[in-house]
C-alpha cells in the first residue's frame, strides 16, 4: 500500500466569500498532519476536497498525490458526525462501506475492530443503543476497517472521555502508522500528541506550527510536550486575535 504525500493549493471559497485567500500546503507521506484553525474558517471542506466528497465551499487550485494517481479511491474518511445507519447495528455499521461496494463483509474482523475501539459485546447494538462516545467508537472502527493509505479524521475523537480519548489515540497511532493520516482537531494536545506536522489555518493560509523533535504518539506529560501545547494554544489565540482586529 503505497501513502502518498497531498499537495494542495490555492484559495477557498464558500457562499460568495472567500475562506482562505492562499495557501500551499504539503501533507507527507505516511505521516500524521493535524490542522488546527478558528470554527468555520474551512478545515472540513479541505478534507471533503481531498475526499472528492460533496462541499459547500469551491478551491480554486489544485489537489494532486505525489504519485500522481487518483486520491479519493485511496480515502477512508471520519466525519465530525458519526455518520452511522440507524436502523443497522454496530458491526453492520463497520462494514457498511465495504457491503455498499459489493463486497463480502468480515464479520470477525468487525468484531475484533469493535473490540480495539472497547466496544467488545456491543457488536449488535445499534446506535441508538450506544453513547454518543460509542457512536464515535465505531465510527473510528468503520473509518479502520476501510484500510486505506489516505485517512482523514474530522475531530475523530471530540466526544470522548479524557481517558477513552487518550486510548483511541494511542490505537489510532498504531493502527495508522505508515499511513498518510489528515487530523482536524480543536484541542492543541491532541495535535502535539500524535501530528509529525501541525498547521494553523486561518483566512490569509496556513501556518506551519514547530512540534517537538520526538515521534508520536508523545507521551502526555512529556515537559516537551506541555512545552509544545502552551506554545500552540498561544499561537492559536494571536490568530484568533489577528482575525477578529
Ligand atoms: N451551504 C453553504 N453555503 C455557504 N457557505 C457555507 C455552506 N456550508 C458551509 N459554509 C461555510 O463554509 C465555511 C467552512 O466550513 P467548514 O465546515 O469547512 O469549516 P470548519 O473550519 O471545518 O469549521 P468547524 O471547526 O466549526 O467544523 C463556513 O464558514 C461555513 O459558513
Amino acid at each position: 500500500m503505497i501513502a502518498p504525500a497531498i499537495h494542495m493549493a490555492g484559495s477557498l471559497h464558500a457562499g460568495g466569500r472567500c475562506l482562505i485567500e492562499a495557501f500551499d500546503l504539503t501533507l507527507p507521506a505516511g505521516r500524521w498532519s493535524a490542522l488546527l484553525g478558528a470554527s468555520g474558517v474551512g478545515k472540513t471542506s479541505l478534507l471533503r476536497l481531498i475526499a472528492a466528497l460533496p462541499c459547500a465551499a469551491r478551491l480554486d487550485g489544485r489537489i494532486t498525490a505525489q504519485d500522481n494517481a487518483a486520491i479519493a479511491p485511496r480515502v477512508a474518511m471520519m466525519a465530525q458526525d458519526d455518520q452511522l445507519l440507524p436502523w443497522a447495528t454496530a458491526r453492520d455499521n463497520v462494514t457498511i462501506c465495504a457491503r455498499l461496494r459489493g463486497e463480502r463483509p468480515q464479520p470477525d474482523r468487525a468484531a475484533a475492530l469493535l473490540a480495539d475501539v472497547g466496544l467488545a459485546g456491543h457488536e449488535t447494538r445499534k446506535p441508538s443503543q450506544l453513547s454518543a462516545g460509542q457512536r464515535q467508537r465505531v465510527a473510528l472502527a468503520r473509518t479502520l476497517y476501510e484500510d486505506r493509505a489516505i485517512v482523514l479524521l474530522d475531530e475523530p475523537f471530540s466526544a470522548l472521555d479524557a481517558m477513552t480519548r487518550h486510548t483511541m489515540q494511542d490505537l489510532a497511532a498504531g493502527l495508522l502508522s505508515g499511513r498518510t493520516v489528515v487530523l482536524i482537531t480543536h484541542d492543541p494536545a491532541e495535535a502535539i500528541r500524535l501530528a509529525d506536522s501541525a498547521w494553523i489555518v486561518t483566512r490569509t493560509g496556513v501556518d506551519p506550527c514547530p512540534l517537538p523533535p520526538t515521534a508520536p504518539p508523545r507521551a502526555p506529560e512529556a515537559a516537551t510536550t506541555l512545552t509544545a501545547q502552551a506554545a500552540l494554544l498561544q499561537r492559536m489565540r494571536l490568530h484568533l486575535a489577528s482575525e477578529a482586529a
